[in-house]
């Protein structure tokens, strides 16, 4: 299994990485999405690279050119709902890719230290022999990716599974290469932080991704 980490490289992602982070930037939550968004755009680019292509005879006004686009069929899966505008960064670039939803969210118990992940929803085309994106911005424990992932394999084996992150702990890095298929996973990730805390929250990380998106949850 390949983990890439596109942080080792010096681009403009990492400006982006660092704003989302940034404690007083993060009080723009349009500016946090935005981010989001376009880490999503250039994930999805970097992705496109492994993709297969075929060769496309296009006509123009003037005579006819042939370029190679690419030939695979896409799903972008993706998990609720710090996920959603991560997603249609990718959506942006893979426009003609099908889509699914998977609703796995935290629930947390009294104690508020323990919790466990809890599927209510999927909505999936068939992933059978497909390339299966999932994009979650926080990859913390891998518990939700894991999950989503298996009520995903109700809809069928998809052919590759690229699993794209912002955030990941090393841990969830661990996990999720013992839990995938290990020839036909890959890992993105804008940036890998060392631990997690008590809560089971990324340190450094940048908080709670979902909450500053869209807002704090009852
Ligand atoms: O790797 P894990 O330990 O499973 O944690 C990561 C998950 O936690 C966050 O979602 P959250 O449950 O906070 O829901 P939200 O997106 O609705 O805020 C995040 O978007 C991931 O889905
Ligand atoms: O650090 C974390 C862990 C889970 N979910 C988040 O939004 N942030
Ligand atoms: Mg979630």
């Amino acid at each position: 299994m390949k983990t890439i980490n596109l942080s080792e490289q010096n681009t403009v992602l990492n400006r982006f990485v660092s704003e989302l982070r940034d404690v007083e930037i993060q009080k723009d939550s349009m500016r946090f999405r935005r981010n989001i968004e376009r880490i999503g755009e250039i994930m999805a680019y970097e992705i496109s690279k492994t993709l297969n292509y075929f060769p496309l005879e296009t006509v123009t006004p003037l005579g006819t050119s042939v370029t190679n686009v690419p030939s695979d069929p896409i799903v972008i899966g993706t998990i609720l709902r710090a996920g959603l505008v991560y997603h249609h960064g990718f959506l942006n670039c893979f426009d003609q890719a099908e889509n699914a939803f998977v609703s796995a969210y935290r629930k947390y118990r009294e104690n508020h230290q323990s919790f466990h992940v809890h599927i209510e929803y999927i909505a999936s085309p068939r992933i059978e022999d497909k390339i299966l994106i999932l994009t979650d911005p926080m990859l913390a424990t891998g518990g939700s990716m894991d999950l989503s992932y298996q009520a995903l394999l109700t809809k069928g084996q998809p052919k590759h599974i690229h699993i794209a992150t912002i955030i990941a702990s090393r841990q969830a890095i661990g996990y999720c290469e013992q839990n995938f298929p290990k020839d036909r996973t890959t890992i993105w990730a804008a940036a890998i932080d060392p631990e997690l805390n008590e809560y089971a929250y990324i340190i450094p990380g940048l908080g709670d991704a979902g909450d500053l998106a869209y807002g704090e949850k009852e």
